[in-house]
């Protein structure tokens, strides 16, 4: 598999981890797509819209052969499969699949912008991908991972399940050359 991604997943509704964990074996399913690593599961406080519960995040990192446009795809259909609604902007979610980094290539469609524009300001989201890759460049500024995350304050984000404890809970199995 030529290309490697990050993709981040998000939940408030229901049984959180149980979307979180269905959404990655989706995505290990996937003939095209083969998940590399999973970050610790996180409990954190809404953003942007605040009244609603508290959120399940975590990353996962792939190498898959898919485009960045049939990856959102598959990240969407992911997403329907698990009953997603938008009723309100930024708002309550069984299931949010964002894709935050492609290889190092800056995208910028209608349809899909890469890196994640939103990824920079969000705690809940550059703390699990430093976990996965402590040495990550941002493509698009060519900054280091580490520079934003040694600038996060108040983060409203907690570990809720342990990294080693997520792997053992998810057991994917392993691709090879996918
Ligand atoms: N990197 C990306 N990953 C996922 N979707 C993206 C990306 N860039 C653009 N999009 C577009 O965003 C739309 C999904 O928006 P969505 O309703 O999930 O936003 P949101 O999750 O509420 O907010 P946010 O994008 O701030 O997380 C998709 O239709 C997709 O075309
Ligand atoms: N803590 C947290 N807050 C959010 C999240 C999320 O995944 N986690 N997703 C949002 C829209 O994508 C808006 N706010």
């Amino acid at each position: 598999m030529e290309h490697i991604a990050y993709i981040a997943l998000g939940s408030n509704i229901g049984d959180r981890f149980d979307y979180l964990r269905k959404a990655v074996t989706a995505l290990n399913n996937h003939s095209c797509i083969s998940v590399l690593a999973t970050s610790s599961v996180y409990e954190t406080d809404p953003v942007g819209y605040v009244e609603q519960a508290c959120f399940l995040n975590m990353v996962v990192k792939v190498a898959t052969s898919l485009s960045p446009f049939a990856l959102l795809e598959a990240t969407m259909d992911i997403e329907k499969q698990f009953g997603r609604k938008r009723e309100v902007h930024w708002g309550p979610r069984t299931l949010d699949l964002d894709i935050l980094l492609y290889n190092h290539e800056n995208i910028e469609t209608e349809q899909l912008i890469i890196p994640h524009p939103r990824m920079y300001e969000r705690a809940f989201v550059l703390i699990p991908l430093f976990e996965i890759d402590e040495s990550l460049i941002i493509p698009s500024v060519q900054h280091p991972l580490r520079s934003y995350v040694e600038q996060l304050s108040d983060q409203g984000v907690r570990i809720w399940k342990s990294r080693q404890a997520v792997e053992e809970q998810f057991m994917l199995a392993r691709k090879e050359g996918v």
